[in-house]
């Protein structure tokens, strides 16, 4: 049964085998599956670093913001009980494990180059640091990469402010209004 504050079918998902595949600043991220779809769910616990209030902010923001470096939001449960924001799943782990790993064919070294570059131009480095108070907000992640983009479209394009705006929305993919995600 889908609650009104819920954009997919909670129970069934925790019926369905899980398991524990981390700890962030909300609470316990498992694996579950929605629709035989691999997905990762962030509970939020009482004592989350990022509360409530956070917790509602990434739903916003998530519904309306798409970007390529952004992993894709697939739903959330907001029923007073459960609390969750649903994920894809993102079956090749974090980026900070495979930094850190010694195994060299986890990671070749033109690999690393290329995603230390990658992530120099844009917010990933913050995102792999070891505390969560020190990691960014998805709304901090959306305003850099926004910048990110104004500064790399000037660069490419060097068209005035208005062009690089529409160019950003693009981009970004930002929807103006709040649209349900289809189930
Ligand atoms: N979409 C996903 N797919 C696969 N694993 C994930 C996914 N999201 C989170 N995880 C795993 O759960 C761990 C904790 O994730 P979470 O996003 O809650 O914490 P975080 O990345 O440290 O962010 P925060 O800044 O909110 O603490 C990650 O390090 C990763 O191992």
């Amino acid at each position: 049964m889908y609650h009104p504050n819920c954009n997919f079918d909670f129970v069934e998902l925790q019926n369905k085998k899980t398991r524990t595949i981390g700890k962030g600043g909300f609470g316990t991220v498992y694996h579950g599956y929605l629709d035989d779809t691999q997905v990762a769910v962030k509970m939020l616990s009482q004592s989350s670093v990022q509360g409530y209030k956070q917790f509602k902010a990434e739903i916003e923001l998530l519904m309306r913001v798409h970007h390529k470096n952004l992993v894709t939001f697939v739903g959330y449960c907001d029923d007073c009980t459960n609390m969750g924001l649903v994920y894809e799943f993102m079956a090749n782990g974090n980026l900070q494990s495979h930094l850190l790993e010694t195994d060299a064919d986890t990671l070749s070294w033109e690999g690393r180059l290329r995603i230390a570059t990658e992530a120099a131009q844009e917010v990933a480095m913050t995102c792999v640091s070891p505390t969560s108070a020190k990691r960014p907000t998805m709304s901090q992640i959306a305003v850099e990469l926004n910048e990110s983009l104004a500064m790399e479209v000037a660069r490419k394009m060097g068209k005035d402010a208005k062009s690089r705006d529409s160019m950003l929305s693009m981009n970004l993919n930002v929807d103006t209004e709040l649209s349900p995600i289809p189930r």
